[in-house]
């Protein structure tokens, strides 16, 4: 199941993981970019990956999605995960319709009705309006709609999302992350979303992780990493406003 029918009740299951990283190391020659980390996102979960540039972010992503081979530790996929990756990777030539059809890469043992692409329509009808116009055409929002489109065409229990909102202006971004919440919330879509924009990604993930110079500085529900001073000073542009919240970070700030 990934596509639940809109309107079924769509519960985050944390004791079934969709992904299961452990112990994660990723190097570029002697440099390591990910080190010893472990990370989960349950059936149904909206998970925040945040960090500055550099942090190891894409380096996970790319461990997860088996596009690179960690130097140690393991990545478990429970499902299937289909990626929409930093810069959208259009096929600019092709046209939406195609664009979204190389999506079904996946699902090519199940012939024909894979590359159906009105499942995608229905879930974001935006699509079926510019259906046929070249993908090097579009604005950077359509973009990243049929990046979107073309993941969800994999059929997958669980969205890795690198990058939402990467060169795109706020307002676009907004009706983007609003897609994502509804995917998440109504259709019980796992996701697991990269943001440099923290803000953004702990306001639409129940639980997040902030990744620095490859380790986990810190983990735990958005609301309390966005009610952590540390966490605001460095990601958040300021303070956290009081919250009458004990601070957990234990560092007294
Ligand atoms: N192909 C590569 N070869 C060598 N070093 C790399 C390579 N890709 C990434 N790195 C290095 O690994 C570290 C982590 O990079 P990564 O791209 O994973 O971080 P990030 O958090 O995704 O950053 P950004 O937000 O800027 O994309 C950085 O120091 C980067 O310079």
């Amino acid at each position: 199941m990934s596509l639940s029918p809109q309107g079924t009740a769509a519960s985050a299951d944390p004791l079934t993981a969709v992904i299961e990283v452990e112990d994660l190391v990723v190097r570029y020659g002697t440099a390591t970019a990910v080190d010893q980390v472990s990370i989960t996102v349950g059936a149904g979960e909206a998970v925040a990956l945040v960090g500055p540039n550099g942090a190891g972010k894409s380096s996970l992503v790319d461990a997860v999605m088996g596009l690179l081979r960690p130097a140690a530790g393991s990545v478990r996929l429970h499902g299937r995960a289909a990626l929409v990756p930093e810069g959208r990777q259009m096929f600019p030539d092709l046209d939406v319709e195609d664009n979204l059809r190389l999506g079904a890469w996946p699902l090519r043992s199940r012939g024909a009705a894979a590359r159906d692409t009105s499942r995608v329509y229905e879930v974001l009808p935006d699509l079926a309006y510019i259906r046929r116009r070249k993908a090097g055409a579009l604005s950077g929002g359509q973009q990243q709609m049929v990046a979107f489109g073309r993941a969800l065409m994999a059929d997958p229990d669980v969205l890795v999302v690198d990058e939402l909102s990467l060169g795109l202006a706020p307002l676009i971004t907004a009706a983007l992350a609003e897609h994502l919440r509804e995917l998440n919330t109504s259709r019980g879509l796992a996701v697991l979303l990269i943001e440099q924009n923290a803000r953004l990604a702990l306001d639409l993930c129940t639980r997040g992780y902030v990744l620095e110079s490859g380790r986990i500085r810190t983990e735990g529900p958005s609301a309390q990493l966005a009610d952590s001073a540390e966490v605001a000073a460095a990601y958040l542009g300021g303070a956290a406003e009081p919250s009458g919240a004990p601070d957990t970070e234990g560092d007294g700030e």
